[in-house]
Order: structure tokens, then C-alpha cells, then sequence
């Protein structure tokens, strides 16, 4: 599974705090990092599009730049550089070399050395840089980058800590069949759509969608041509909502979706894209033709989720025997 779309890593950890995140052991790795280094400054620093933010500064007088304090993107920072080839980075005076002529923490703040380390997200995509710096040329040992590397894998482990649990809740609301919310991931979600659109005054409709005789099918191809035909009702369905609108499989042949509309008649329109889009899909592959019975509710005031499901299950089942008739 990629955890990439499980969790934000686009979003500054300061602004978005993760309760799985002990900032209070963050600061002390990055405050040892510094006492270790004999340096007069050490950080954790998270890089987004936005740019470097400090989220740990060594707590240390002699360090200029605070937690918080966001660097431009383009800056000719040394953390810069380790993001762009995700390779650990010792400079021991960069007075030395003209690459570094254009950077502020040098021709400002007075830098001189800066030795640090990628720290990449669980998924492995760039978190940032753990580093220190110095305002002395230094000459660090080799067993020095083997120390912050060390150290930098105890603040991965805590990211990897947030990418497992982010995983897990994933897998506890997805029906592992169809890839799409299960009955508790769609209550979770539809409860906080239609809450929004409460104070939003959006138009919300349920739509809740049966395969018909479903059971002949198992019967007569079996149970894997079965579930080959429960993905791809799943996936005709995700496909025709908007992206914004929550799908969900209650169970066995059923499938629901709470989709915006901009007025009622929008109603009889994705129905029809609906049907429209299951036939097609059907004559396209050589799954078992089947037909999807659909009833809907428009979401009121009043109810909750589930007297909105029995609503537009009680309009499905009049569907299914008008069908039938
Ligand atoms: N292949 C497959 N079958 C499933 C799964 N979950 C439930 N089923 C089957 O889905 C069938 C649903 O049958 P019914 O509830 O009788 O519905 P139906 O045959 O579609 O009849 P109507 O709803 O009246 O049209 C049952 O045979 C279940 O065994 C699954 O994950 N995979």
C-alpha cells in the first residue's frame, strides 16, 4: 500500500502535529546532536513546497535560527542541496568553495561548516535534512556521520511510526476486495459530508445500488468471477462520482454513494450515467452481464446515517421490484 496517499507529507509537522510525535524527544536527539558535534547549532529541518522549515533548533544561544522559521525554497541553503540529491552532505569550510557564495547562512549568519544527513518519510520520499553547523572550519571524523546517521534513524523511526498507524486506520475503514470505503469507512466519512454540507447548504443525495440476482451469478460462474464482478460495479461507480464524493460497499452486493448535486434533477442524470457506464463496461470485458438496481434519498436535516441508508434502501428494494414485475 502507498502511504503516500495515506498521509500529508506536503504539510509542515509544526502546523499539522502528529500526537504520535514526541516533539519533547525530537528536541532532545537534536540538542544531543549539537553537545556531541561541539557545534553551536544543530536542526531538524522539514522541506515542502513552501520551503525549509526549522521544526527542531539545538536550544543553544549561540544558534540564530529558531524553531518555526521558514527559508525560502530557493535559497542556496546547504539542507537544499541534500534534498535535491537526497545524499548526506559535509562541508568542512565553505569559504572554500564559490558554490556557496551566494548562501545566507554563510555571507549572513557567518557559517563556516554544515555536515547533514537526508531524513526521508517512511514512503521514502525527502522529510528533510538532520544537520549541524559550525562557525569554524571543522574536520569531522568519518565515525562522526555514522553518529547523526544513527541518530537521524531514531527520528525515521518515529515517521515510519506515523506511516504504520496511518496504514493501519486505512486498512480498518477499506473493504480489502473492492478498494473502496467499507460500511464503517463510509459512515465515518459520509457523517462528516454531511455535516459540512449542513453549514454549507450543499444538496446531498444517497445513493444505494443492489446487483440483481447477484447470487447466480457465484452459482453458475463462481465465487472469483463473483468478486470480478464486485470490483468492477466498485469501479464503474468510483469512476462516475466526482472525486469529492464518498463510495463505499456495505457488504456482499451492495454498494453505496453520497455524491453533491448541484440541483434535484441531477439525480436522474447520474442514474442514467450510472447504468449508461456499467453496460459499457460489461460489453467491454468478458465479465457476466448483470444489471445494478438503484434507490436513492436526499439528505434531510433530520436523520442520520443510518435511517438515510434504510431510506434509500427501502427505495432500492422498490426499484428491485418494479424490476421484477
Ligand atoms: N463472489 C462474492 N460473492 C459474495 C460476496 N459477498 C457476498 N456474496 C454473495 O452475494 C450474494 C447476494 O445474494 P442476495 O443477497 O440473495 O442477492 P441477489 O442474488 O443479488 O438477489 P437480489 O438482491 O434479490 O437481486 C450471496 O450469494 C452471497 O454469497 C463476495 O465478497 N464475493
Amino acid at each position: 500500500m502507498n502511504t503516500d496517499s495515506i498521509f500529508t507529507t506536503d504539510l509542515f509537522l509544526l502546523d499539522n502535529p502528529n500526537d504520535l510525535i514526541s516533539i519533547d524527544k525530537w528536541q532532545k536527539t537534536v540538542n544531543l546532536l549539537a553537545e556531541l558535534f561541539e557545534a553551536p547549532a544543530g536542526f531538524l529541518v522539514q522541506y515542502t513546497k513552501e520551503g525549509f522549515q526549522v521544526t527542531i533548533s539545538s536550544e543553544q544561544e549561540t544558534n540564530p535560527y529558531p524553531s518555526g522559521i521558514v527559508i525560502d525554497p530557493q535559497a542556496n541553503i546547504f539542507c537544499r542541496k541534500i534534498v535535491e540529491t537526497g545524499e548526506a552532505l559535509y562541508v568542512n569550510n565553505a569559504m572554500l568553495d564559490p558554490c556557496w557564495d551566494t548562501n545566507p547562512e554563510v555571507h549572513n549568519d557567518g557559517f563556516r561548516s554544515y555536515l547533514g544527513v537526508p531524513v526521508f518519510w517512511p514512503c521514502g520520499s525527502a522529510f528533510g535534512t538532520f544537520c549541524v553547523m559550525d562557525y569554524q572550519e571543522t574536520d569531522y571524523k568519518k565515525s562522526y556521520i555514522e553518529l547523526i546517521t544513527q541518530l537521524k534513524e531514531l527520528l525515521e523511526s518515529d515517521l515510519a511510526l506515523i506511516g504504520s498507524y496511518a496504514q493501519m486506520q486505512q486498512l480498518a475503514i477499506t473493504d480489502p476486495l473492492c478498494n473502496v470505503n467499507n460500511r464503517r469507512g463510509f459512515n465515518i466519512l459520509a457523517e462528516q459530508r454531511i455535516k459540512l454540507a449542513k453549514r454549507t447548504g450543499g444538496l446531498l443525495c444517497l445513493l444505494y445500488l443492489d446487483i440483481d440476482q447477484f447470487k447466480c451469478v457465484n452459482d453458475k460462474f463462481g465465487h472469483g468471477v463473483g468478486d470480478a464482478v464486485l470490483q468492477s460495479v466498485a469501479q464503474v461507480l468510483s469512476d462516475t462520482v466526482r472525486e469529492a464524493d464518498v463510495v463505499g460497499r456495505l457488504g456482499g452486493d451492495e454498494f453505496v454513494a453520497l455524491i453533491a448535486l448541484d440541483n434535484m434533477s441531477g439525480l436522474a442524470n447520474i442514474k442514467q450515467r450510472l447504468t449508461d457506464a456499467f453496460e459499457k463496461v460489461q460489453n467491454a470485458s468478458s465479465i457476466p452481464k448483470v444489471t445494478v438496481s438503484i434507490g436513492s434519498t436526499f439528505i434531510t436535516e433530520s436523520e442520520d446515517i443510518s435511517d438515510l441508508l434504510d431510506a434509500a434502501d427501502r427505495d432500492m428494494l422498490d426499484k428491485k421490484r418494479g424490476l421484477a414485475r
